[in-house]
C-alpha cells in the first residue's frame, strides 16, 4: 500500500531523514520507532506532504506521492494526528468530528439548514468507535489530555482513510489512557481494518500492537521486520534499545 523510497531531507544541510526506507503493507499496523531525533516525525511529514523531501520517492497504491500538498495526500485517503493535540478547542467534540466529515464531503455549512442537522449519522457513528459518543456535546477543549487525543483520532476518521497515520499517539497520557489508545487502535484494525502507522516510544505499546516494526536512526532506517526479529537484532540492541531487556515487553 505505502513505499518510501531512498527518502531524504535536508535541512540546511543537515539530514534529518537520509536514505529512510519503509514498507507498509493493507491490514499492517507499523510501528517506527528510534531514539529522539532519529526523524520519525519528519519521515511522517515527508509522507503526509507537511514537507516537501530533497529526495526519494513515496509510493502510495502504486503513485507517487512525494511533494504532493497536504490536502492532496489527505484526499488519496492518508489522515494522520500530531504529537502535539490539534483540535478546535471551542467546538464541542460532535463540531470537530463533523468539520472534519464535511471537509471530506467537500461540504459547507449551508445558510438554511441548522449545522445540527448535516452529517449527523456519520460523525456519531465515528463519535462511538472511538468511545467518545456520550461526550458528543462537551466542548473540547475540557476534555482530558487523553480523551483529546482520541478526539484527534476521530477527526482523522472523518476522511474516511485508508491509511491513518499517528505520531506519538500515547505521549503524555497516564498508564490507563495508553492502555484506553492501545485498546482502541487494536479496534481500529481490526474492526474497521484500518492500515495504521504511527511511531511511539512506549516500547511496551509498541510490541503489544504492532505487525511490523521499523526502527530509524539518524534519519535511516536500521531495519524493519515483525517484533520477533527486531528484538532479537543485535544492531538494533547496540544502536537504540540498549540492552536485553528493553524490548522485552
Ligand atoms: N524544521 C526543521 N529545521 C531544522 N531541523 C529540523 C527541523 N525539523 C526537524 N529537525 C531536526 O531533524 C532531526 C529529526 O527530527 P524529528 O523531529 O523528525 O525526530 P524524531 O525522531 O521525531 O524525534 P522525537 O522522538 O524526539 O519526536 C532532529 O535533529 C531535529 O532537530
Amino acid at each position: 500500500m505505502l513505499q518510501v523510497e531512498a527518502l531524504e531531507k535536508s535541512f540546511d544541510g543537515f539530514m534529518a531523514v537520509n536514505g529512510a526506507t519503509l514498507k507498509v503493507e493493507r491490514g499492517d499496523v507499523v510501528a517506527v520507532i528510534g531514539p529522539n531525533g532519529a526523524g520519525k516525525t519528519t519521515l511522517f511529514n515527508l509522507i503526509t506532504g507537511q514537507l516537501p523531501p530533497t529526495a526519494g520517492a513515496i509510493w502510495f497504491k502504486k503513485e507517487n506521492i512525494a511533494g504532493l500538498a497536504p490536502h492532496r495526500v489527505c484526499r488519496k485517503g492518508i489522515s494522520r494526528s500530531y504529537q502535539v493535540v490539534n483540535i478546535f478547542n471551542r467546538l464541542t467534540l460532535f463540531e470537530n468530528v463533523q468539520v472534519a466529515v464535511l471537509s471530506r464531503r467537500r461540504k459547507t455549512f449551508d445558510l438554511f439548514r441548522p449545522a445540527k442537522t448535516i452529517a449527523v449519522d456519520e460523525t456519531r457513528r465515528i463519535l462511538d468507535s472511538v468511545g467518545l459518543l456520550d461526550k458528543w456535546a462537551m466542548t473540547s477543549g475540557a476534555l482530558s489530555h487523553g480523551d483529546q487525543k482520541v478526539l484527534e483520532i476521530a477527526i482523522a476518521l472523518g476522511n474516511r482513510p485508508e491509511l491513518l497515520i499517528l505520531d506519538e499517539p500515547t505521549a503524555g497520557m497516564s498508564p490507563e489512557e495508553t492502555a484506553v489508545t492501545l485498546r482502541l487502535m487494536k479496534r481500529l484494525s481490526g474492526e474497521l481494518g484500518l492500515t495504521i502507522l504511527f511511531c511511539e516510544h512506549d516500547m511496551g505499546m509498541v510490541f503489544s500492537i504492532a505487525t511490523q516494526i521499523m526502527v530509524m536512526q539518524q534519519g535511516r532506517t536500521i531495519i524493519q521486520g515483525p517484533p520477533d526479529e527486531v528484538r532479537n537484532n543485535q544492531q538494533v540492541r547496540d544502536a537504540y534499545l540498549g540492552g536485553a531487556d528493553e524490548c522485552s515487553a
